[in-house]
């Protein structure tokens, strides 16, 4: 098989790109500064793409990349890259969400304290040789006893809080997954909304994601909430703030002035509006996460979460599906065997434009996280109608979404004769198809098919025969068999006496051929014949 191909368009640290050049199996480029035209030339011979904010996962690039199975983010914000197009093409994305917490907390502190203080200004005047006239220019703001709101309570803005309460700043948080005993215990006030949050704040910190839902989460009404006099910071991304509405509010005098480390374009124009202000301002160009320990973290964190899910389908930090690791990969492993091979008994013997598929999780297996057991065995079935290898575990979803297909789970703790058993049901209408499983000993099995109970490995090639309850059928599926020269590994038959039909599973050392399958259906009482390899 050929290496993997790794492609390295923004710069991270050296230890991340030896980490990667390191991986048997792996080659890795590094190209970064490429403009767009140039990465939709070349990213169509590449496996994975390591990016920073610069790079632009678009739709367009994505549709190229045709080989592209993972985009790796050297830090946390992801709104450069395409997540929906990224699913669609079932590009799996990974972040590294904890590498830069505390660099990009207190870079972010440091703007406060920077506009607060007229840091940037005040420098620029000393190197000017204004020393005086800055002297009496630049009278501060003291943050002790002030009330700082702090919109996205998650790890930046947790760590703005405890450096704020060491100033001795009152905080109010607001995030929708902040519970009150959290709020509690980082002795924060838990506000209801961003605008109770805001209400007589007189700095506010941004430490949310850009998304739809908060694009200019900072708008001139909520500007207006803020006490006379007030300070804005942001050091997650230029969106959430409406520019032209920060600058009106610093215009008219309420706000006294921002502390930004992002810009809604970057980078800015030189004559962008707010570059105009001479006091209370700290500019600096995307730099929360740029310092060597958190480089090192998120470079190397991303190379090894690249590497591992390349080399073993490991998957750590993914925004777009369940993540896998070592451990649950090693605990899961053989029943995602297993999902997968009920997946293709279902593509081969259920009906065809099913509308669901039910998964169903009994025993021991109904206390497990199973979500990507479920996927496997819908990224399989789906197979039938898109062989082309356009459809895996990142898309499965919204393939089956497309098709009309609900995936629908359950748990049931009801015990079974197994300690564990997976049930598979294909639906269309009334019409039903189930399939079920077990791990017995280390070995992933077939045990029932439609009620009817077998023993089957999932392993070789298949032949699944279904006929009358008589006499003399399976003694002539065995003979013809042999004519064709096909050893038989495993046998497993069942009967259901009432409805007089009975199934044959035989597991072969190889595939039927087409014609060979054409003479087992001729044979008097056999009503269906399939092969499937596993
Ligand atoms: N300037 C930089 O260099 C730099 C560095 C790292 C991260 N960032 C940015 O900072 C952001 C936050 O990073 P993090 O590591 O703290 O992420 P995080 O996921 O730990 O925290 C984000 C928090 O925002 C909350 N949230 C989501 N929508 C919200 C809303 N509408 N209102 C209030 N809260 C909301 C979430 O519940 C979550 O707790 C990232 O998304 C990234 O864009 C910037
Ligand atoms: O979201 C992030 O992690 C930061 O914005 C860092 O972006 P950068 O890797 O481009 O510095």
């Amino acid at each position: 098989m050929d290496n993997f191909r790794v492609l390295v368009s923004d710069p991270i640290s050296e230890k991340g790109v030896e980490a990667l050049a390191a991986a048997p199996g792996i080659d890795v480029d590094v190209n970064t500064g490429l403009p767009p035209e140039e990465l939709l030339k070349i990213i169509g011979d590449y496996d994975a793409l390591v990016v920073r904010s610069q790079t632009k996962v678009t739709a367009e690039v994505l549709a190229a990349a045709k080989k592209l199975k993972a985009v790796g983010r050297a830090g946390v914000g992801v709104d450069n890259i395409d997540r929906q197009a990224a699913t669609d093409h079932g590009v799996i994305v990974m972040n590294t969400p904890t590498g830069n917490t505390i660099s990009t907390a207190e870079h972010a502190f440091t703007l406060m304290l920077s506009c607060a203080r007229n840091i940037a200004p005040a420098h620029a005047g000393v190197l000017a040789g204004d020393f005086k006239a800055a002297r009496k220019a630049f009278q501060g703001i003291e943050l002790n006893g002030k009330r700082l709101a702090v919109i996205g309570m998650g790890r930046i803005g947790t760590e703005f809080a405890k450096r704020a309460q060491a100033f001795n700043m009152e905080v109010v948080a607001f995030d929708p997954f902040l519970t009150e005993s959290r709020a509690r215990e980082l002795k924060v006030t838990l506000a209801e909304s961003p605008d109770a949050a805001l209400k007589g704040a007189d700095v506010v910190t941004l430490h949310v994601p850009l998304t739809d839902d908060t694009k200019h989460i900072m708008n001139a009404d909520r500007l207006a909430l803020m006490n006379p006099g007030a300070i804005v910071v942001n050091c997650a991304r230029g969106g959430l703030i409406d520019e032209a509405a920060l600058k009106a509010a610093i215009d008219s005098g309420h706000i006294a002035g921002c502390a930004l480390d992002v810009f809604e374009n970057e980078p800015p124009a030189a004559d962008h509006p707010l570059f105009s202000l001479g006091k209370h301002v700290a500019f600096t160009p995307h730099l929360g996460a740029s310092t060597n320990e958190a480089q090192e973290n998120v470079g190397i964190e991303v190379a090894i979460q690249i590497r591992d899910f390349l080399s073993t389908g490991e998957i750590r930090n993914a925004i777009n599906m369940p993540s896998l690791d070592a451990a649950a990969l090693k605990a899961l492993g053989s029943y995602l065997d297993l999902a997968g091979a009920l997946g293709k008994v279902l593509a081969k013997l259920g009906p065809e434009n099913p509308d669901s598929l039910r998964v169903s999780y009994h025993g021991d297996l109904a206390s497990k996280d199973t979500g990507l057991v479920s996927r496997t065995a819908l990224y399989r079935l789906l197979e039938r109608s898109r062989p082309d290898g356009q459809v895996n575990l990142v898309n499965a979803p919204a393939v089956a979404k497309s098709m009309g297909l609900d995936l629908v789970e359950s748990t049931i703790n009801a015990q079974t004769e197994f300690s564990d058993l997976l049930v598979a049901e294909l639906r269309k209408g009334d019409e039903k198809f189930r399939v079920a499983g077990t791990i017995i000993g280390r070995s992933p099995r077939i045990v029932e098919i439609n009620r009817l109970f077998v023993d089957v490995p999932i392993e070789g090639h298949l032949l699944i025969v279904r006929n009358d309850d008589r006499p003399g059928i399976v003694g002539a599926v065995g003979t013809l068999l042999g004519e064709f020269g096909q050893n038989i590994a495993n046998f497993s038959l069942a009967r259901d006496k009432a409805a007089k039909n009975a199934i044959s599973v035989i597991e072969l050392d190889a595939p039927c051929e087409a014609d060979q399958m054409e003479k087992i259906r001729q044979i008097p009482g056999v009503t269906s014949a399939s092969g499937i390899s596993l």
